[in-house]
């Protein structure tokens, strides 16, 4: 069967749909096709402008027919793209479909970098299906291992009961992808403290994927988004409600079945890790939280695409990779413009979305003959999250990224209620994390975007006596 679109985005996750959704809110006039291996898509709900640049939202996961209903111009079409001739704007289908475009958008994400990839018992989480897989053998386990010390294992290390977690990290600190030492030792005491989380009821309506829907799929479905770990069932088979073990600085050296371990210990547990550090723990399961690996190199093509450092399609300024016409937004992609100053690409959600709706009015200025300049949204990294229970906003270069020398750096803590970090330069803020309900993210915003010299105020910048609001209005 052949079709034709002006537009056709690949991918059912937030990428794709804001960039679906956007072409529709900018010109319900063009035709839309959305391609997506995953029968669920994801959508944006709740979307709050915190301040000028941080946005908070929930992920929903939608039948396919949403967007058809809700909007006119767009066809969602349940397949996987396997192959592009991009000389004749042409892409084919795993379902033997074959499309037309004008322009193309890849949002087809990521999966995880697991370290064994393909041992039965060391597990990637990334989509509904993946997480849920992962409550199953949580229900039975004893003790599990965490390896990874970016968002997913921080969050699952809070998360889960029941069961004993040994947490094995590179660093010297925790959740390091995200925070400092410092803020790491303010969070330390909340890993081993009994919650009292309620489990209330979801008050969205959640589809879920059937065994059948799931059983053929070879390629993931959307990532989960920021509530993921929120009202989810993470009980193991203990009673005691909480207890993690931390391994610092180690790497994995080995994993073994029990048939592989010598010693007396061989039929205790099904899986066996080895540390650098020599210890050996048998556990349950074994959690790879250890990043994405972007699908860049899954689909063919007539032409090689540039590829980053980190796995992505590279893109320009304007969501181009360097094939004519085919556009890249989300996890799948590597930004490759100079960045402004003060922002930086990560895998999150909140970039997604910004990149998904950017690539769609970049893909319409150019059916348009119009010039595009880069959106504001890129001027300043924000993200705003939850760690341990604490609101966590991380502004700019948050961790001092690629400043060089003479950082200066302002702290404020009281333990249990607020960690505030800032980093100058030049008397300039250029990063701040901010834990707890600081409620200073939009000072420290307007600071770092207004590039405000700081030199006659810094030493009362986080003077707990002093309104700071008040004092740059
Ligand atoms: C467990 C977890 C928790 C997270 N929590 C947070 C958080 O708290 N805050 C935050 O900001 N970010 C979070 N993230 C990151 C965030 O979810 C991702 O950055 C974001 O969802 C990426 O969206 P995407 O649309 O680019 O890709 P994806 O969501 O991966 O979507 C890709 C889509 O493409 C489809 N696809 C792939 N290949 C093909 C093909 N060949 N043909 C057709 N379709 C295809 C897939 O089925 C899928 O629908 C989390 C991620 C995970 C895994
Ligand atoms: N609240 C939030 O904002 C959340 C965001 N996410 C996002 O979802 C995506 C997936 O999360 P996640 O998997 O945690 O990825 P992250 O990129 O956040 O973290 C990966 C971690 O694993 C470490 N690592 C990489 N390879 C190995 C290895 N072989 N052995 C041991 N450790 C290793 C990394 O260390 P190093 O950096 O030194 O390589 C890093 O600490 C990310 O884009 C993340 O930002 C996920 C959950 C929550």
């Amino acid at each position: 069967m052949e079709k034709i679109a002006d537009i056709i985005i690949v991918g059912g996750g937030i990428s794709g749909v804001t960039c679906a959704q956007t072409v529709n809110e900018l010109n319900p006039d063009v035709t839309v096709i959305l391609i997506t291996a995953s029968p669920l898509i994801k959508t944006v709900v709740n979307f709050k402008q915190v301040t000028e640049r941080i946005e908070s939202f929930q992920v929903e996961e939608k039948n396919k027919s949403y967007l058809e209903v809700s909007c006119i111009n767009i066809e969602v079409i349940d397949d996987v793209v396997t192959e592009i001739q991009s000389e004749n704007h042409i892409l084919f289908t795993e379902n033997g479909m074959k499309m037309k475009y004008k322009k193309l958008c890849l949002c087809t994400g990521g999966r995880p970098k697991v370290i064994s990839e393909y041992n039965p018992y060391v597990l990637g989480i990334r989509d509904t299906e993946s997480v849920q897989e992962f409550q199953k053998r949580l229900k039975n386990a004893k003790r599990i291992v965490v390896v990874g010390n970016g968002g997913i294992a921080t969050e699952l290390v809070y998360e889960i009961e029941g069961c004993e977690v040994i947490w094995a990290i590179k660093d010297k600190s925790i959740a390091n992808t995200f925070v400092d030492a410092g803020a790491a030792q303010f969070f330390l005491p909340s890993i081993n403290k009994d919650k009292t989380k309620t489990h209330e009821p979801l008050k969205r309506h959640k589809y879920t994927i059937t065994d059948e829907e799931t059983a053929n799929r070879t390629i993931n479905g959307g990532a989960l988004g920021p509530d993921w770990s929120l009202n989810l069932t993470m009980v193991g088979l203990k009673q005691d409600s909480h207890k993690v073990h931390i391994e610092y600085n180690v790497e994995v050296n080995k994993i073994l079945t029990a048939a592989e371990m010598l010693s007396s210990e061989c039929d205790k547990w099904p899986v066996y890790i080895e540390l650098s550090n020599g210890k050996v723990y048998g556990s349950d399961v074994i959690v790879s939280a250890t990043g994405v690996i972007p699908n860049s190199q899954q689909l063919h093509t007539d032409k090689p695409f540039d590829i980053g450092e980190d796995g992505g399609i590279k893109v320009n300024d304007k969501m181009e990779t360097n094939i004519m016409d085919i556009y890249g937004a989300g996890d799948i992609c590597s930004a490759n413009w100079k960045p402004s100053k003060h922002w930086l690409q990560m895998r999150l959600w909140s970039q997604a979305r910004q990149m998904g709706c950017y690539a769609a009015k970049s893909m319409l200025a150019d059916l348009d003959n119009e010039e595009i300049t880069l959106d504001f949204c890129f001027e300043l990294f924000t993200h705003m999250t939850k760690f341990f229970n604490y609101k966590v906003i991380l502004l700019g270069k948050f961790n001092g990224q690629n400043l060089g020398e003479n950082q200066e750096i302002l702290l404020r803590m009281t333990e249990g209620v607020e960690y505030i970090k800032l980093i100058l330069q030049d008397s300039r803020l250029q990063g701040a994390i901010l834990i707890g309900e600081t409620d200073l993210e939009e000072t420290f915003e307007n600071l770092i975007l207004n590039e405000t010299d700081l030199t006659l105020f810094k030493d009362q910048l986080l003077n707990p006596g002093i309104d700071i609001e008040d004092f740059f209005d």
